[in-house]
């Protein structure tokens, strides 16, 4: 099985991605442990502040140390430099808020899965054309379950993840898993900035605990 099979078969399997950052490198550790301890076995770091390198090195470490079968995503990559900078210190995926060619090349060159945002057909195809499988439906409440269901017949060896606004009811899984998508992107409605602030780690595990028992009653 190849590196961009195993990570596509892992959230498809799990069926939500969870995604966060914290500029606190202690919060973001427990972060992961506890979604770890949720049953999550891949898991979004996102690119948006000063501490993100530093702190995904870092989670790199503890999980190579106590979680070794998770797999550990960079989102937020805009250009190659940052892919470059998150695949040297050993980010298993690599997501972007939109289409980048040069990301796509370098990556799928390296055997990594690369899921971009795209909200138009035109971006989906562009994106499919450079050789990329799984797409991140950006920003999925903007787009909604109509767009999905609308383009799925248009491109059936694509896999599709909404994100963005997804939230964690499940009548709002269910209405995109109806839709078509193999899973959905989870941040701010799942691993919300509350619940960090408050280091409330034991809610953000049992919501998570939540959100995969429902996404399981749906297979
Ligand atoms: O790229 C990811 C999105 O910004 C996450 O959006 P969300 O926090 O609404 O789930």
């Amino acid at each position: 099985m190849t590196k961009i099979q195993l990570v596509t078969n892992t959230v498809i399997n799990q069926g939500v991605l969870p995604l966060y950052y914290n500029a606190d490198e202690t919060v973001t550790l427990e972060i992961l442990r506890s979604l770890y301890k949720a049953g999550i076995r891949a898991v979004e770091y996102t690119n948006r502040g000063d501490a993100a390198l530093s702190n995904f090195t870092k989670m790199v470490e503890i999980r190579n140390a106590e979680m070794p079968e998770m797999l550990l995503g960079i989102g937020t990559i805009k250009n190659v430099q940052q892919a470059e900078e998150y695949y040297t210190v050993g980010a298993d995926f690599f997501i972007s808020p939109g289409f980048v060619a040069e990301v796509a090349e370098f990556l799928i060159s390296k055997d990594l899965l690369y899921s971009p945002g795209c909200m138009t057909p035109t971006e989906i195809i562009k994106a499919e054309n450079s050789g990329v499988t799984f797409i991140k439906l950006f920003p999925g409440n903007a787009l909604g379950t109509g767009f999905m269901s609308a383009i799925k017949d248009v491109f059936p060896n694509l896999k599709f993840m909404p994100t963005g606004g997804v939230d964690t009811t499940k009548e709002s899984i269910e209405s995109w898993f109806k839709a078509g998508v193999s899973a959905v992107g989870m941040g701010s409605k799942l691993v919300s900035k509350e619940l960090m602030l408050a280091k409330d780690y034991a809610t953000i595990e049992n919501e998570t605990k939540k959100v995969l028992e429902i996404i399981q009653t749906l297979k």
